[in-house]
């Protein structure tokens, strides 16, 4: 595990869009996996300059996001997928064919999972997950005291993500209470991790997930055991 402390946001959000420009560079069908939240929009933002700036082609990327609510469609402002389109995907020149989020309004979820799985499977794997972190230890929304070994799979959502994500809607009541989150063992199953985390209110929960015991009770705590791992945080103190 390789952990960086960025001196702010700005060069946390640089330094994990520097991995993924390279990762692009190197391989231009890159699978990348992506994530939401407001921890990755500097890295979005930064990508996107270096796309304006000829420096970095999407055209053969195609990208794999973590998660999505349900009962929200993609042109829902709340959706994951309305989020990636309006932050990254719009502004670059990746194929929209070429970019996924779980369907949130399957009808049936139990083959969605399945579908989803099976998409990242036959893309021959993810290059380079990208990853936030909740305050309760949550990555993509693998809430605490999940199994390690779920693929793809629907979620409830605790009461501290629903409490966190409230600001993103008009009131708490909006926010959904279920959501479609590749398990952590597809995440683990990423060839490369990025995770990033910015904030004093990261700290704790970094702590614990990167230094404290491998439980379930903390889902992140598992990258631990990640082969290639990199945290980028921002925060006044070391983890
Ligand atoms: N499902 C997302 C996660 O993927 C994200 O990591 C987390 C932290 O968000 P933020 O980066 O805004 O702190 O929020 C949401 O719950």
């Amino acid at each position: 595990m390789l952990i960086i402390k960025a001196s702010s946001y700005e060069d946390l959000s640089r330094k994990a869009a520097n991995i993924i420009s390279a990762q692009v560079i190197l391989n231009k069908k890159s699978v990348l996996g992506l994530a939401t939240g407001s921890s990755p929009l500097g890295v979005y933002k930064q990508l996107i300059d270096w796309y304006n700036k000829n420096d970095i082609d999407f055209s053969s990327v195609t990208t794999v996001n973590l998660d999505e609510y349900l009962t929200l469609s993609g042109d829902n402002v709340q959706s994951y997928r309305y989020f990636m389109n309006q932050n990254f995907f719009d502004h670059i020149n990746v194929k929209k064919e070429n970019t996924h989020v779980p369907n949130g309004l399957a009808t049936n979820l139990e083959a969605e999972c399945i579908r989803y799985d099976e998409l990242i499977e036959n893309l021959g794997g993810i290059d380079v997950q990208l990853l936030g972190i909740g305050h309760n230890g949550h990555i993509g929304f693998n809430e605490p005291d999940e199994a390690f070994e779920k693929m793809t799979h629907v979620v409830d959502l605790g009461e501290t993500t629903i409490e966190a994500n409230t600001r993103f809607f008009e009131s708490r009541d909006e926010v959904p209470r279920q959501a479609i989150t590749m398990g952590i063992k597809s995440i683990m199953q990423a060839k490369k991790i990025i995770l990033i985390a910015s904030g004093n209110d990261k700290l704790d929960i970094l702590r614990k997930a990167l230094k404290g015991p491998i439980v379930p009770q903390v889902p992140a705590s598992i990258l631990q055991l990640h082969p290639n791992l990199t945290v980028i945080y921002c925060c006044d103190e070391e983890i």
